[in-house]
């Protein structure tokens, strides 16, 4: 099995993390039938989005990115679909209101169906078998079938990321994602928390805000509904030139299979068929940096992805780890402004912090990713850039993946591990990572940033999972 074959982007560039699909005629019926079907986003779409990133760009606003590593296609329900929706929402409340900033909501969601690997195999009690690539590409058991890349799965991505699509439309315009719910999207969570207690007393205020707004007269259709967007990684390259469409208005080709794409951190080669195909679409486009990209790479995607120096089109999204980001990402934030590059700046504090805990279980401390959060926004006050937003791995449920924050000790990662890739933080988590965000979001230097919080142990662990 080889690791990367050359995509038919239209280039001959080298394509990383690619699957070893062992049945080319077959990948060929299926991209042949996915270039036929509709596109799952529209170009206007993608437009308002750059638009809306533009506005990050230029510091006026903050966008908040997030939802599963992995998507899984048993997890297409309304239940798990509506927590992550609500969970992002109360985020984006509790940072507009805690921090006075307009929030771009994006979810991780809708296609986010292929991981790139470290190791291309595993193997398990003397067993080796092809890694999980995500259910765009095989399955998570560990038999030679389930392993075995099945293109028909790109079928099923499509499928999966319309009916999620189809739920995030109805949900952010049917009146539901409205403010006047703020208080709803907490009912179907655990509220006893302290995040969720405090996220109560939100509502309330938010509640009194909006009679007095009604007793005045103001009424607006923007309080009805939300504005809410989709991303993934770009990773599978047949899936996605399969869903490029070209847009009859303009001409241009957008990505028809999200709004916004991101290439990885393991994709980024500035010579590789990544960079080369998405250099061609219209979309807002972002790239993971991690701790080894270098000032010369940043600007290398401004120039490549960006010619024409657009606010919105380039997102750099940054994953250095707690340790690193503080000494790593001055001099990329510093030449590329420098360079008159316009971008914005976003922070993953996720994918830098990973290790494995004793039991086994992949990991990340809370303490660890408040710690990043607070090195990025403290970066950006000392050098008088824009912070411009947050990336994060989150799920609705009350899984146990992350230790720390409220209550997840690394004796209970066992309880409800689920996730299918990396871990992702639960509710409470996550609404207390939006709420201590935004104090930082006010002032980086003094509000309670990165210390270990109850149940996390500093030290556990082995293996940084740096890239
Ligand atoms: O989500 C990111 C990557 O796909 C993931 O961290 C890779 O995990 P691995 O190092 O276990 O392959
Ligand atoms: C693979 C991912 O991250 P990175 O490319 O930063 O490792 C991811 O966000 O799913």
């Amino acid at each position: 099995m080889t690791e990367s074959r050359r995509a038919d982007t239209g280039n001959s560039r080298p394509a990383a993390q690619q699957p070893a699909w062992p049945d080319p005629e077959l990948l060929g019926e299926v991209t042949a039938g996915l270039s036929r079907l509709p596109e799952l986003v529209f170009a206007e779409e993608c437009d308002r989005l750059r638009e809306r990133m533009g506005a990050v760009a230029r510091g006026e606003a903050f966008v908040l990115q997030g939802g599963d590593c992995a998507e899984t296609f048993a997890g297409v329900t309304a239940d798990a679909i509506n927590g992550k929706l609500r969970t992002l929402l109360q985020m984006a409340v509790v940072l507009t209101y805690g921090a006075s900033v307009p929030v771009v909501k994006i979810g991780r969601l809708a296609g986010q169906y292929a991981k790139p690997r470290s190791q291309p195999t595993e193997t398990r009690d003397g067993v080796t078998l092809p890694a999980y690539r995500g259910d765009a590409v095989n399955g998570l058991g560990f038999t030679p079938a389930e392993r075995r890349p099945d293109p028909r799965r790109l079928l099923r991505m499509y499928e999966s990321s319309a009916a999620t699509l189809n739920l995030v439309r109805a949900f952010s315009t049917g009146g539901y994602a409205g403010l006047h719910h703020a208080r709803d999207w907490n009912r179907a969570f655990v509220t006893d928390s302290p995040a969720g207690r405090r996220y109560e007393e939100l509502a309330d205020d938010i509640d009194r805000s909006l009679r007095f707004m009604e007793a005045c007269g103001v009424t607006s259709q923007q309080l009805h509904a939300v504005e809410f967007f989709v991303s993934h990684e770009g990773l599978l390259l047949d899936y996605e030139k399969a869903l490029t469409r070209t847009d009859p208005r303009t001409g241009y080709a957008y990505a028809g299979s999200g709004h916004m794409l991101w290439i990885g951190e393991r994709t980024r080669d500035l010579d590789g068929a990544h960079v080369a195909h998405f250099a061609r679409v219209r979309n807002p486009l972002a790239v993971k940096l991690g701790p080894g990209a270098t000032a010369d790479e940043a600007l290398g995607y401004a120039a490549g992805l960006n010619p024409r120096n657009e606010p919105g089109r380039l997102t750099f999204v940054v994953r250095m780890g707690a340790e690193r980001v503080r000494d790593r990402l001055p001099e990329l934030v510093e030449k590329v402004r420098a360079a008159g590059a316009v971008v914005a700046w976003v922070c993953d504090p996720m994918h830098g912090n990973t290790f494995v805990a004793p039991s086994g279980h992949k990991t990340r401390r809370f303490g660890d990713i408040m710690d990043e959060v607070q090195g990025f926004f403290q970066v950006h006050r000392a050098l008088g850039t824009h912070a411009g937003g947050l990336h994060v791995e989150l799920t609705g449920d009350d899984v146990t993946e992350c230790v720390g924050g409220d209550d997840v000790l690394v004796e209970d990662l066992h309880r409800r591990y689920e996730t299918a890739c990396d871990p992702r933080l639960n509710h409470r988590q996550s609404l207390e990572l939006a709420f201590r965000a935004a104090e930082m979001l006010l002032d980086p230097l003094d509000a309670p940033g990165g210390a270990p919080s109850a149940g996390e142990t500093p030290g556990i662990g082995v293996s940084k999972g740096a890239r």
